[in-house]
């Protein structure tokens, strides 16, 4: 893993709810209710075959003023200038963080404990996501949840060095107990997708997890 000499570039610390879809379809809706930080996550397609979806996603991105990530694809990512990247800890090990630093696209990088709180922070990354948080349907995981104490623990580990994104099994009644731990946004899946009202459920998320700017973020 070659490290980029200076930090990717900042973003908000607070970088309000942040849903997590799979789909265009998700991302338009997304952004007409008003989401301004998002991620298109579409897992194990060829690029050839995702490549149309995120042009898409980051030309609709780009309309609405909105921070859209793309999770996994940093090539196309990078060849069609993405706000940007979120890694896990096993992308980081065949990326080429220089040529995503050097594009100027932002990265998130996934942590799920100190080991991989060190790796990440060693990256400079814009944000780091800790979780998961609560136990999740969406997403086979390895590791145990790692609550919210742990959660809490992290976060002051980081001491503000770094905006942080939790992510996991965060419910709308949930929110508020993450938020309160001190991170600066909250990603989440199920909790808009698996909505009976997706609307009201989105609403109510951007609510409880408000987005404030912050003028030393690019
Ligand atoms: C905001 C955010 N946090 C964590 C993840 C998980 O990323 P990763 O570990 O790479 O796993 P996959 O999403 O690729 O299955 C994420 N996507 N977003
Ligand atoms: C992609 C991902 N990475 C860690 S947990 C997770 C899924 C989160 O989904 P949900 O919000 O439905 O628990
Ligand atoms: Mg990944």
């Amino acid at each position: 893993m070659k490290i980029p000499a200076s930090a990717f570039p900042k973003v908000p610390y607070y970088l309000g709810l942040y849903p997590v879809v799979d789909s265009l379809e998700w991302v338009r809706r997304l952004l007409q209710v008003g989401v301004k930080t998002l991620q298109l996550r579409i897992k194990d397609l060829p690029d050839a075959e995702v490549e149309p979806a995120i042009i898409e996603a980051i030309r609709l991105g780009r309309e609405a003023d909105a921070r859209l990530f793309i999770n996994d694809y940093w090539r196309l990512a990078v060849k069609h200038r993405a706000y940007g990247i979120h890694l896990g800890q096993e992308d980081l090990d065949d990326t080429d963080l220089l040529a995503i630093h050097d594009a100027g696209l932002r990265l998130g990088v996934s942590t799920h404990d100190e080991s991989e709180l060190a790796r990440a922070v060693s990256v400079r990354p814009s944000y780091i996501a800790l979780g998961h948080v609560f136990p999740t349907q969406t997403k086979q995981m390895p590791s145990s949840p790692q609550g919210l104490q742990e959660l809490a623990h992290h976060v002051h580990q980081l001491g503000g060095r770094f905006p942080t994104v939790a992510i996991g099994g965060i419910s709308l009644d949930r929110v508020q107990s993450v938020m309160d731990c001190g991170v600066g946004s909250v990603a989440v899946v199920s909790a808009i997708t698996q909505a009976s009202d997706w609307q009201a459920a989105t609403r109510q998320l951007l609510a409880l997890c408000p987005y404030r700017d912050d003028p030393h973020a690019q």
